[in-house]
């Protein structure tokens, strides 16, 4: 009988996700495990047979990081971007799309033919410009850092119509000839919005959105658009892209986004699939408390 109830708790998120978007963004910080990974790609496929269309969307900052590192080429980060030389960009595009996209289509693949893995300068997915970063009130040159200025999701609607996997890694073209290294939680914050998407999923290293970080574990289970918006301004940098894109994204019009822990095992179906309620949610302001 548990096995039964199990599997007929899923059945009204069955009902209500079948054939909706769900863009699931993987972090580097995740991504460090073997079984963690494994453990990713069956739940992503999962979503897939369940008739969802899962997109997914992935970082790979200490793996950038620890590229640069074997190189001898210095990194920094201002404001939680990774400031980004020509240099560092022909890093940061060979071990997003070369090694840490590969390893997740790889991993996918084993299931079924199902993910097909691109990045967002494929069919001009994604088009970025400069962006600054701001210390102190003051404009701070990061080099080719872009913000995504527009997205053209046919490439992606094509891929989900045949029933594929896409799979993303966080770089876009602009329009003056360069390739911009993007911030992995914007980029899929911007895409789940383009795409209409039902729900956005933030895989992380932490349980959720810390109350009052880094003083206490206490997380916040769900938060209205408003609310979040009125808390960015106090939040520490590893936590301010993620808020931020969830709270554009639901903005936007997709319907929840949550921040979860990958790394508790199937962290994505328990949260898709379960009453159970994980991770912290934030939900348009008329789906709060009064
Ligand atoms: N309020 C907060 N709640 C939770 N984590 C926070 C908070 N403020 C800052 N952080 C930090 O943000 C980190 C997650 O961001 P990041 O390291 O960029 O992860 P990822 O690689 O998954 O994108 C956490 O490990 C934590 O150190
Ligand atoms: C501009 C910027 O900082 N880009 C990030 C892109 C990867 C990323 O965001 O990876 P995580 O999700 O694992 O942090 C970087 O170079 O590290």
């Amino acid at each position: 009988m548990p096995k039964a109830h199990t599997l007929i708790e899923a059945l009204p998120w069955l009902e209500r996700f079948h054939g909706t978007r769900v863009v699931i963004k993987f972090g580097g910080n995740a991504m460090v495990d073997e079984e963690l990974k494994r453990a990713f790609a069956q739940d992503v496929v999962f979503l897939r047979y369940a008739g969802l269309k899962p997109v997914v969307v992935h970082g790979g900052g200490p793996q950038i990081s620890a590229q640069l590192d074997r190189l001898g080429l210095e990194s920094t980060f201002t404001a939680g971007l990774r400031v980004t030389t020509p240099e560092t960009m022909d890093v940061v595009r060979m071990v997003l799309a070369g090694q840490v996209q590969r390893e997740l289509v790889g991993l996918l693949n084993e299931h079924g033919p199902f993910a097909v893995g691109m990045t967002g300068e494929d069919a001009h997915t994604m088009t970025a410009v400069r962006r600054w970063a701001e210390v102190d009130g003051e404009r701070v040159d990061i080099g080719l850092v872009g913000d995504v200025t527009e997205v053209d999701t046919g490439a992606v609607t094509a891929l989900l119509a045949d029933g594929r996997i896409p799979v993303i890694s966080s770089i876009a073209r602009g329009t003056d000839g360069q390739v911009y290294n993007i911030n992995a939680d914007t980029a899929a914050a911007t895409l789940a919005a383009a795409l209409g998407a039902e729900k956005l999923v933030v895989l992380t290293d932490v349980e959720g959105l810390y109350a009052d970080w880094p003083h206490s574990d206490e997380v916040i289970s769900q938060l209205t658009v408003s609310e979040l918006e009125k808390l960015l301004p106090e939040l520490a940098s590893g936590m301010v892209p993620k808020m931020e894109g969830c709270l554009r994204a639901v903005r936007a019009g997709v319907g929840k986004a949550h921040v979860l822990d990958g790394r508790v095992p199937h962290a994505l179906l328990l949260e898709v699939f379960t009453n159970e309620g994980i991770g912290t949610q934030v939900v348009p302001d008329e789906e709060g408390p009064a």
